[in-house]
């Protein structure tokens, strides 16, 4: 009987479990110790005597870099020749170099869509506590400080959606869910800015603006592009400068687009009034600075942090593994590699 294809997961799932069993019917699905280290991962890969070293498809969850490090240049150099495919757990895939992965001819693949509506709830409820100050009446309910005990103890007043403008960069998959999830709350007016300007039915009614524009006009900021090299702390002192004073920022999406140190001393500064940050530019290293901040309502990455979502994602990686299986192909290849032309060798596995 000849062997089964080898997966290698790295990282644990909550909800996959069903999957993972179908999987074993025609993988052999392995997995690493806990206490790994990516020096320690760099050297099985690449020793004969370890199953690692014949490994096909690799799945992976954003914690399991704990393990392995970022998926760099030097991960992928130190990848087996077996491997063609990395399916990671998660709409954004900025732990995973995508261009020394597509010269090696392996497929990467990560979550879209599924995130969507989960993210985008996270992001309305970020956005309303920040605009109506929430979390500084949630400190202060903990501390026992009703607002009937005095004016030291009443929280400062938050503000309505009526006449604000609320700035949307990056109308992607997200964005248009956070634009549609907010249009009944009675916003004045929505903006977006991307790269390019998108065809108007993807618009959904969002008016286009330049970023200096953007900046200039927004009232509340909402952050949902990628974290990539030029997204990498696109919001900075500089660009803060340039905003509203008392605007609002709200993060869903990487923590280091924006350059946490200038939004903190902006937050100090008033010229933020308030933030919505689901992520964080070192996390799980937080700043106790910001975290102390009263205007900051705060929440540990947790967007996708749902029963149903996650469930569905994490099968969504197991179909993926079992895609290549059967037909050499990921089902959810990431844009930067849809229109590579792939090798004759991508062919199933069995
Ligand atoms: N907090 C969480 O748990 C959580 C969950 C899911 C996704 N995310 C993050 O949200 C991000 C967005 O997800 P999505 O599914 O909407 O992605 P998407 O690719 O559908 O949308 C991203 C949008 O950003 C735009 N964009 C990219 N670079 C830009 C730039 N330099 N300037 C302006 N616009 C730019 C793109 O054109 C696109 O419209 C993911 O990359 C991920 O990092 C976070």
């Amino acid at each position: 009987m000849s062997e089964k294809p080898i997966v290698l997961k790295l990282g644990k799932d909550a909800f996959g479990d069903k999957a993972w069993k179908e999987l074993g019917k025609i993988a052999d699905v392995i997995t690493i110790p806990e206490y790994t280290t990516r020096e320690q991962f760099l050297r099985d890969v690449k020793d004969p005597q370890s199953k690692l070293s014949r490994v096909q498809v690799i799945t992976r969850t954003a914690r399991s870099v704990k393990n392995t490090g970022q998926f760099d240049e030097e991960l992928a150099l130190a990848l087996p020749s077996s491997v063609v495919a990395v399916c990671h757990t998660g709409a954004g895939y900025d732990q995973i170099d995508v261009e020394p992965f597509k010269k090696r001819h392996i497929q990467v693949a990560n979550v879209p869509d599924l995130v969507s509506n989960a993210t985008a709830d996270t992001h309305v409820f970020l956005l309303l506590g920040a605009l109506r100050n929430f979390s500084i009446g949630n400190r202060r309910l903990i501390e026992g400080k009703w607002p009937d005990a005095g004016p030291a103890c009443a929280s400062p007043f938050g503000y309505d959606p009526e006449g604000k403008t609320v700035g949307i960069l990056g109308l992607g998959r997200i964005g248009r869910c956070i634009l549609e999830r907010l249009k009944p709350f009675g916003f004045e007016h929505f903006i977006y800015h991307n790269r390019h300007q998108l065809p108007s039915e993807e618009e959904h009614g969002c008016e286009y603006v330049s970023f200096e524009e953007f900046l200039k006009r927004s009232d509340i900021v909402s952050v949902n592009v990628p974290l990539n090299d030029n997204t990498h702390h696109l919001i900075n002192a500089d660009t803060i400068e340039k905003m509203k004073d008392g605007v609002v920022i709200v993060n869903t999406a990487r923590g280091a687009v924006i350059d946490e140190q200038a939004m903190t001393d902006a937050l100090r500064s008033g010229k933020i009034r308030s933030a919505g940050l689901d992520v964080f530019e070192f996390e799980p290293k937080i700043s106790k600075e910001l975290l102390s901040m009263p205007q900051v309502l705060g929440l540990p990455h947790m967007g996708t942090h749902c029963v149903e979502t996650r469930k569905k994602m994490e099968e969504l990686v197991v179909n993926n593994a079992r895609n290549v299986i059967l037909t050499g192909k990921v089902l959810t290849i990431v844009p930067e590699m849809q229109n590579e032309t792939w090798p004759n060798d991508v062919k199933p596995l069995i």
